[in-house]
Parts: C-alpha cells; structure tokens; sequence
C-alpha cells in the first residue's frame, strides 16, 4: 500500500484550514500506487486527494507537476486540479513532508482494458500532448537514457538474483541506446507513466487521467512507446496486436505521427521497457521485506525488452503506414 507517511487527525484538521474546503469529515489512506503516500478526504465542501510527496519527487518539480495539471485543466483536459491555499500557493508542507491537494477525479481504472479502451486511451494520450504544446514550463526526462545507467548501476551487483543473465542482456542493451537514442523527434510535455491504472473511465468512457509526477519534457513518441507497453501486453507477455493497432489509431486520428517518429518506435519501445524494467529492479531488490507496498515485477518488463528486440518497424506494433504522415 502506498502510505509510507501517517498524519494524525489533528494535524490534518490544521493543514486543511489554509484551504476552503471546509471542515475535515473524514479521511484514509489510498492502498493503490506505489509512489507517493495519497489519502482520500472529505471535507464539508467535497472529496479530495492529499497527496505528500515522498521518495523520487524532487519538491523543486512540483511547481512543473502541479502547474501542468492546472493548464491541462484550462485546456479541458480532464485531470485533476491542485487547489490552491488561502494565501494561493498550491503546496504545503504536512508530516514533514510537501503536500498538495487536488481535486477528486470520478471514475475507476481497467484492471483488464480491452481494445476500446486502447483505442481511448491514445486518443487521450495525442490530446494531452497537444494541449501541453503552450505549457511554458519544462522538465527533462530524469529517466530517460542518461538516466538509467546510474540506475542500473545500483541493481548491477544483484540483477542475476532476479534473472540469470539479466546484467549481460542489460549492458548490452544499453550500449545499443546510448549509441542509437533518438533526439531529434518533436518533443513536449509527456506523461511518461500512463499506465491503466493512471487512467479512469467512467462505464466505457474514459473520465480523466492521474498521476502526473513523471511527467516531463522529451519525446513525445516516446509516451506512445511506454503506452504500447503499458496497456498492449496480455498476462503472458505477448503483444496484443488488435490493441496496438487501436491505440496507436486513437493517438493518430488526433496527432500525426511523422515518418521518422514511426521509424523510431521499435527503439522508443525497447527503450521504455527497459526504463521500466529498472525502476521496478530497483525497488524488487530495495523494498524491505515485510513492507507494505506492493512491488512490481520487473521480469514482465523483461519479457517485453526480448519483444522490442525484434521489432523491426512499427507496422509490428500495429501503425497502419497510410496514417502515418510523411
Ligand atoms: N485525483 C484523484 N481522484 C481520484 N482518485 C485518485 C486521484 N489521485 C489519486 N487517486 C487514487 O490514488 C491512487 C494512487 O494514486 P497515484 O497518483 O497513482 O499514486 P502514486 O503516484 O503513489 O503511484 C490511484 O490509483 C487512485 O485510486
Ligand atoms: N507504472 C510504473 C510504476 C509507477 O507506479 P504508479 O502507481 O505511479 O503508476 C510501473 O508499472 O512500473
């Protein structure tokens, strides 16, 4: 579960008078997510999340996080909305930890998204990033390709507890990134970890997205990519084509993608995988036994890291040439 930080009512009663929502009802600890502690409130006015901010948030990003939430709200783009203090700063500091509220966002993840849900969900994805293209502020990607060495280079020493022969497989793939990274794709605000359960859906329609403490600025393909492996994989590791053909027909019917952005997502795949491959190594081989958050397999990301491999042009992950522009 993700509250790695209590708050004691008393304390939260005094954080929630600098906001106007009224007075503390009720509030608990949110099981799902493994980054963050959230906790669900109610107040007089409404429900909220309070979310305190803790381990891989750097507090000097979360004016970049909570300002692009504000601006995808202004663009109509359904996210949550931080809410501002009386004396109109959005965050604050609780338990020793920064904090923020921000609105409560109907509707429930897919714990098995079908192929409508795909096809949503890149629809959702391609409008995102055209509403970001005027976000003034930026952030680069601390986990893209220059980032994952250093993080590989924490798990190194055990990753063949995990699986024999991963550290060979990884060097190898890592060399073939740094030598061969895309950089000169269009690039913006990404998301970067929309993954189903950052993406709520009220009955079949897709009711907003959550979650935006990885977003950044890079590629935008790229968060294509890290969709395609996020919500196009079966239980048993195999590529749903149908699904891929779906959300990739969402993205484009609202953003093009250029000939060379398709040329590059065998790569942009290869690469997410790994990126999500290493953050869940990392924290498999961290989490202290007995802790209540559930950790994340990083051997499915492997299984999609040997895919990606052997993909040789987009048509493989279902992009039809004609809807590619030229
Ligand atoms: N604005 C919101 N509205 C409704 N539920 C939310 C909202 N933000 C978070 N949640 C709930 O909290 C859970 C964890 O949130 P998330 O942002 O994914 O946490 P983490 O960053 O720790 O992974 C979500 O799965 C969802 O159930
Ligand atoms: N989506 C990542 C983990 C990040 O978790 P989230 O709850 O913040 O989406 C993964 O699956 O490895």
């Amino acid at each position: 579960m993700a509250v790695y930080t209590d708050i004691a009512e008393g304390e939260l009663a005094r954080f929630l008078k600098d906001y106007e929502v009224g007075e503390l009802l009720s509030y608990k600890g949110i099981a799902e997510g493994v980054e963050n502690s959230n906790f669900l409130i109610h107040a007089s006015n409404g429900a909220y999340i309070l979310t305190l901010y803790e381990k891989r948030v750097n507090p000097a990003d979360l004016p970049f996080f909570l300002g692009l939430m504000q601006h995808l709200n202004d663009k109509g783009i359904s996210c949550p909305l931080p809410l501002s203090r009386k004396d109109g700063a959005t965050t604050g500091e609780l338990a020793g930890r920064p904090a923020a509220i921000v609105t409560f966002l109907e509707g429930m993840w897919m714990r098995r998204p079908t192929v409508e849900h795909c096809r949503a969900v890149g629809a959702a994805l391609a409008g995102m990033h055209l509403a970001g293209q005027d976000f003034s502020l930026e952030r680069p990607n601390a986990l893209s390709v220059s980032g994952w060495r250093p993080l590989w280079e924490k798990a190194r020493a055990r990753a063949d507890e995990v699986e024999p022969g991963l550290a060979a497989e990884v060097e190898r793939d890592l060399a073939l990134f740094e030598a061969n990274w895309p950089r000169d794709l269009p690039a913006g605000v990404i998301h970067a970890d929309l993954f189903p359960d950052n993406v709520f859906f009220l009955g079949e329609r897709l009711s907003g997205l959550i979650d935006f403490y990885f977003a950044c600025t890079d590629l935008l393909a790229y968060d294509v990519a890290v969709c395609l492996n996020a919500w196009c994989f079966e239980k048993d590791n195999s590529y749903n084509l149908t699904k891929g053909m779906a959300l990739l027909e969402g993205y484009v019917g609202v953003r093009a993608l250029s000939r060379a952005e398709a040329d590059a997502l065998p790569i942009l795949a290869h690469g997410a995988a790994l990126r999500f491959m290493l953050t869940r190594l990392y924290d498999w081989l961290n989490t202290p036994a007995g802790s209540l958050v559930v950790k994340k397999d990083p051997v499915e990301y492997l299984r999609r890291m040997r895919f990606h491999r052997q993909v040789r042009s987009a048509a493989e992950y279902g992009l039809k040439s004609e809807r590619a522009a030229v």
